[in-house]
């Protein structure tokens, strides 16, 4: 398997339960790959092996070469939790220009950063004095400071307005053409269309990893929610292969 992101056999225990039961899937470089599946599937529990900070129980996890969470990878990995990571007491601008420095970058990239994700115009406001969306685009301002290789963003359009969700995903692919790779979690439907390729995850096993259209002719449904069920249905009946391993 190739790409920025190699995951093989991968089994994670949080508390007393496997919550991944042997994953293996690839992302391939310069592409948005979309990560989905219903609450509690799994998907932040693989974004955070993917990113280094989960203890796994078996299986590797190799990103841009090295192994998952290695030193050498800190300033080629930006990661976006689902809970904004922004201090409350500082401006946009000050949290993106902190962030920008434990990156080794500088004011200028900070303040693109801040542009990118259409907060100009709120740069010079205390974090803490911001909607949720906003909280939320600020935290996505300082994971894409340091214009990292690989981006792992966790539910990053969740509260964003129809016109801010299109922009961040026209700014995705625009990465995506320069060579960055992005996984990006989603609970909606629609987003997964915007995808190059798509990780389904049930249960903490992978039952898709294929690129929308081929999600669609597979199961011969045009909506990918009626997709996504028909593969779930299958997947449920033991028909399908639950490695999803591309061809
Ligand atoms: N710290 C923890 N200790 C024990 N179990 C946990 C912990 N964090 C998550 N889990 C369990 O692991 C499973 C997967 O959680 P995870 O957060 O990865 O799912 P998810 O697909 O990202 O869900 P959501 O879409 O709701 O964010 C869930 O059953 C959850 O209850």
């Amino acid at each position: 398997m190739d790409g920025t992101v190699v995951v093989r056999d991968l089994v994670v225990d949080r508390g007393r339960r496997r919550v991944l039961q042997g994953i293996s899937c690839a992302v391939p470089r310069g592409t948005v790959t979309g990560l989905l599946g219903p609450s509690g599937s799994g998907k932040t529990t693989l974004m955070r092996a993917i990113v280094g900070v989960q203890t796994i129980t078996s299986g590797t996890v190799t990103v841009l070469g090295a192994p998952a969470g290695a030193a050498e990878l800190r300033n080629r990995v930006g990661y976006l939790t689902q809970a904004p990571s922004v201090y409350a007491d500082l401006t946009v601008r000050e949290n993106a220009r902190y962030f920008a420095v434990l990156q080794g970058r500088g004011r200028a990239e900070a303040d693109r950063a801040v542009t990118d994700v259409g907060l100009a115009d709120a740069a010079d406001q205390l974090v803490g004095t911001l909607s949720g969306g906003q909280r939320s685009r600020a935290s996505l301002a300082c994971a894409l400071v340091g214009d990292p290789e690989l981006i792992v963003l966790d539910e990053p359009t969740v509260g964003q307005d129809p016109v801010l969700r299109a922009d961040l995903w026209a700014r995705f692919h625009a990465m995506a053409a320069t060579g960055t790779t992005l996984l990006v979690s989603s609970h909606v439907m629609d987003e997964a269309a915007r995808c190059d390729r798509l990780l389904l995850i049930r249960d903490g096993r992978l039952i898709a990893d294929d690129t929308p259209d081929s999600v669609r002719a597979t199961t011969g449904a045009d909506d990918l929610e009626e997709a996504f069920l028909r593969l779930i249905r299958t997947h449920e009946a033991g028909r399908a292969p639950a490695g999803g391993e591309r061809s």
